[in-house]
């Protein structure tokens, strides 16, 4: 029995406090995203980046939609769908939008990769495909509500875009700024889906043995970031 388990479960707010620590392990401290936000990354590199990323932008519907098929709570349903439609977008009764993916397009052109080489996915590295498939997976098998806490490093996601508005309009004036809203677009976004995730995960994972496996869940998922982050400095060397 490990110490955590003889313990009482942590409150709501100590728990909070634990996924939050998490963010000490997030992709944002990689040494390809710390050159990457400041300035030391050539064009050949920005561009692996971004074709790369695509691959993780088309699973997270798939993942999204796994989550949806797993979920037998209608409330939880009602919102998660939101998810499926930022990043596709939509044509229907509520307008239009062009949707996440389209915004990553638009970056892929303004790094100089024309749409359907970037959607061909022809740029896509073994490891980049394992670790976003890892997700998909996990996602598919495990209770909807371990996939729901899988995707709470969200939380550390707003600052990583916010970087990159910040530092590479400064560093990559070659890269047209419209290139960039794929990243404006996901900062309110991922409030509101971390508000909603933490939620659910605070709810759920009660017990302190729980507590520890979703902070192991949570793990899990920076690795799968990180693992990206390694495989793409691999495969574009400086
Ligand atoms: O650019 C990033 O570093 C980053 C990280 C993450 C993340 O932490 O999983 C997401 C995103 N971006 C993102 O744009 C996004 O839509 C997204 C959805 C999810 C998810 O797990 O459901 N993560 C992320």
């Amino acid at each position: 029995m490990s110490s955590k388990d003889a313990q009482a479960p942590w409150s709501r707010a100590e728990f909070e406090e634990q996924l939050r620590a998490k963010g000490k392990n997030y992709h944002i401290h990689h040494p390809f995203n710390l050159r990457m936000n400041s300035g030391q990354c050539s064009p050949a590199q920005i561009r692996g980046w971004v074709a790369n990323r695509c691959y993780y932008q088309s699973i997270i519907p798939k993942k999204d939609a796994a989550i949806l098929s797993n979920c037998d709570d209608r409330e939880t349903r009602r919102k998660w769908i939101a998810r499926i439609l930022d990043h596709d977008g939509y044509d229907d009764y509520q307008g239009h939008h062009a949707g996440g993916m389209e915004a990553w397009t638009q970056l892929g052109e303004a790094v100089g990769i024309p749409r359907e080489e970037l959607l061909s996915m022809s740029h896509v590295v073994p490891g980049v495909r394992f670790a976003c498939d890892a997700y998909v997976d996990f996602a598919r098998r495990r209770p909807w509500q371990e996939a729901v806490c899988s995707s709470l490093t969200e939380m550390f996601a707003p600052q990583i875009h916010k970087d990159r508005l910040a530092t590479w309009p400064k560093y990559y004036n070659w890269i047209a700024p419209a290139g960039l809203n794929y990243f404006r677009s996901r900062i309110p976004l991922a409030q509101r889906d971390v508000d909603h995730g933490l939620d659910v995960t605070l709810d759920y994972f009660t017990t302190s043995e729980q507590q520890a496996r979703a902070l192991d869940i949570l793990q899990f998922k920076l690795d799968i970031l990180w693992t990206m982050l390694d495989a793409i400095e691999k495969a574009y060397p400086e």
